[in-house]
């Protein structure tokens, strides 16, 4: 099956034939995750940085967080050995709804089984072993890949070394859960989605890019649109703010998967460190790795006082704020103090 998706050249492809037992049941025979690695794993083995990418991210970091990278940065190919990977169930490379079902011979579409964050981390598990790594200095990364990096902590103490989550909560919260199900109500009422079962040549793009118009409402803030936009209208008449969503929609479509979507955002929405683990503040308090964690002011899906929560439980944790009126989206767009917060964190936890 043809990919929308756009994959760069230097991806690289990790198939493990060991079956994976899924959290919430099921199993999947095998995984494939595409990821990039930049740099060079030192003789210690102790240079390696996991960067973990949001909803619709992918292997290639140098492109969606290319501000992080280079030398003196966050990601400096110098000093460190940093890997990327696809989350699973991802539309980039990776095992997911878009890929071929060994059972049918025919592409997963909405039979894919339900996945959460811990089956992603527990497919980039593997694939480090794979590369010879037993310990990562640093996990990173915001929203979904914030909820990676809380589970890397929970699920692998062992290996992770510190923790860096941005813009995320401990456990969906029932504001996200409401956002995510609208997103994927819009998805099922284009005509053309077929119960998942869509050409994905064709596949929902009316829906797709309605939740991602929704999307984009919330990835920004009220402070965003009223600066970039105002009341301006174009000469037919469109509201730029209109325009913009739209234009953000269009541009999902071409690159993303309305199948993968909806099977991210379920993902999303079981994210709770406690579930199954007795108690949510047990879970987090007995995270024992340096962590530092990361809020965004006008962050509108994942209010401060999340990242407050998580403060307060995870023992000896510190809190950031980032203060910038660009919304959620503020880690992909203020890299320049994303960075700095990032390097000033690596110094602490040393090499
Ligand atoms: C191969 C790839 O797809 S790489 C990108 C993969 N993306 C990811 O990994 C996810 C993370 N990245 C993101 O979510 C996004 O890049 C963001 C949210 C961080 C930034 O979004 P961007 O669209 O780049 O920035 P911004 O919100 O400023 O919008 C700029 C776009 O809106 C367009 N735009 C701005 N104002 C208007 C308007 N009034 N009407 C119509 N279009 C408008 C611009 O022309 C520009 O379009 P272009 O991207 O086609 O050139
Ligand atoms: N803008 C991000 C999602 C929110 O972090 C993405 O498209 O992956």
């Amino acid at each position: 099956m043809e990919h929308r998706a756009i994959i760069s050249d230097s991806t690289k492809y990790f198939e493990s034939n060991e079956p994976l037992a899924l959290d919430l049941g099921g199993t999947l025979p095998g995984v494939k995750v595409a990821y990039r690695t930049w740099g060079a794993l030192n003789s210690e083995k102790s240079n390696v940085i996991l960067v973990c990418h949001a909803l619709t991210g992918n292997a290639d970091a140098d492109s969606w967080w290319c501000g992080m990278f280079g030398e003196g940065r966050a990601f400096d190919e110098t000093r460190d050995f940093i890997v990327c990977s696809n989350v699973l169930g991802s539309c980039y490379g990776t095992t997911g709804p878009l890929s071929l079902n060994p059972l049918t011979g025919k592409h997963y579409g909405p039979d894919f089984p339900r996945i959460t964050i811990r089956d992603m981390v527990s497919v980039q598990r593997r694939l480090l072993q794979s590369l010879g790594i037993e310990r990562i200095r640093l996990v990173v990364g915001a929203s979904l890949g914030g909820m990676q990096v809380l589970e890397w902590g929970a699920m692998y103490p062992e290996m992770a070394g510190a923790l860096m989550p941005m813009g995320i909560s401990g456990r969906h919260s029932a504001w996200c859960i409401a956002q995510s199900e609208a997103q994927r109500q819009a998805i099922a009422a284009d005509a053309e989605w077929r119960d998942g079962w869509y050409d994905p040549q064709v596949q929902p793009r009316k829906g797709l890019a309605a939740a991602r118009m929704m999307a984009m409402c919330t990835y920004r803030c009220f402070e965003n649109y009223q600066q970039r936009f105002g009341r301006q209208q174009r000469e037919d008449g469109l509201f730029e703010a209109e325009s913009y969503v739209r234009h953000q929609g269009d541009k999902l479509v071409e690159r993303f998967d309305a199948n993968t979507y909806i099977t991210l955002t379920r993902a999303m929405d079981m994210h709770d460190l406690g579930r199954g683990r007795g108690s949510y503040e047990a879970t987090l308090g007995a995270l024992a790795m340096p962590v530092e964690i990361l809020s965004i002011d006008s962050d509108v899906l994942y209010p401060k006082e999340e990242q407050e929560e998580l403060a307060r439980l995870i023992p000896g944790s510190r809190l950031l704020f980032l203060d910038e009126p660009y919304g959620h989206d503020a880690f992909l767009i203020d890299t320049d103090t994303v960075s700095r917060m990032v390097c000033e964190f690596k110094e602490k936890i040393g090499g």
